[in-house]
């Protein structure tokens, strides 16, 4: 019934929702990304219980964008949102390397999820302001997506995907991560 007043709603208004999960571990930056998003400025978190929702416009998108704790006590209810979802957003502290291969097993768990078999992933490699971060290459290398993406054959298949680096804080980047996913789902 809620999807048949969704899409009625969008009929009469022209205007379209599409919904995005954020997830990623847990100091990723994820809940900073997504007011930086909204509100155009900083905000102090604290680590999310659960998870946030908000909204963006773009043109005659609208964007509903549902940010997920990545506490690893949290992870496994990340499916619980999955429906329907057109795109995700994997965040990457790119500056703690050291959780890499955590964050790519948790990835590759994700994609593999059957609700998620048509959706866009953007992976955004976030702290690249900070001294040390390793940079969008060497997080696309750690993270195995040319692998686990890399078309027919691969463990995920194929689906499109991008990985953008900037900087939650400092807000760089941020644009051209959301530009990629309305060029993806924009035309659905
Ligand atoms: N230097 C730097 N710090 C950042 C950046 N993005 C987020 N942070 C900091 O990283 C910490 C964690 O950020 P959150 O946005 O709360 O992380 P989260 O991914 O939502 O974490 P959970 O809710 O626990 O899953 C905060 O202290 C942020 O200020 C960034 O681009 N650069
Ligand atoms: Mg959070």
């Amino acid at each position: 019934m809620g999807a048949f007043l969704s899409v009625l709603w969008s009929q009469i208004s022209g205007v379209r929702e599409v919904k995005i999960c954020m997830l990623g571990l847990d100091g990723a930056g994820k809940t900073t990304l997504l007011y930086a998003l909204h509100l155009g400025t900083p905000v102090a978190t604290h680590p999310t219980i659960g998870s946030n929702v908000e909204e963006l416009q773009r043109g005659a998108l609208r964007l509903r964008v549902w940010d997920l704790g990545g506490q690893s006590s949290l992870r496994p209810s990340w499916r619980a949102y999955f429906d329907h979802t057109a795109a995700v957003i994997m965040v990457v502290d790119s500056a703690d390397p050291g959780r890499f291969g955590v964050a790519a097993r948790e990835l590759a768990g994700v994609l593999a999820a059957e609700e998620l078999a048509d959706a866009a992933l953007l992976v955004y490699a976030n702290k690249q302001d900070v001294a040390g971060a390793v940079g969008v290459e060497g997080v696309a290398d750690a993270l195995g997506l040319a692998t686990l993406l890399g078309g027919d054959g691969a463990p995920l298949g194929s689906r499109p995907w991008h990985i953008q680096g900037g900087g939650a804080l400092t807000r760089d980047g941020i644009g051209g991560g959301i530009d990629w996913i309305v060029s993806q789902v924009g035309g659905k």
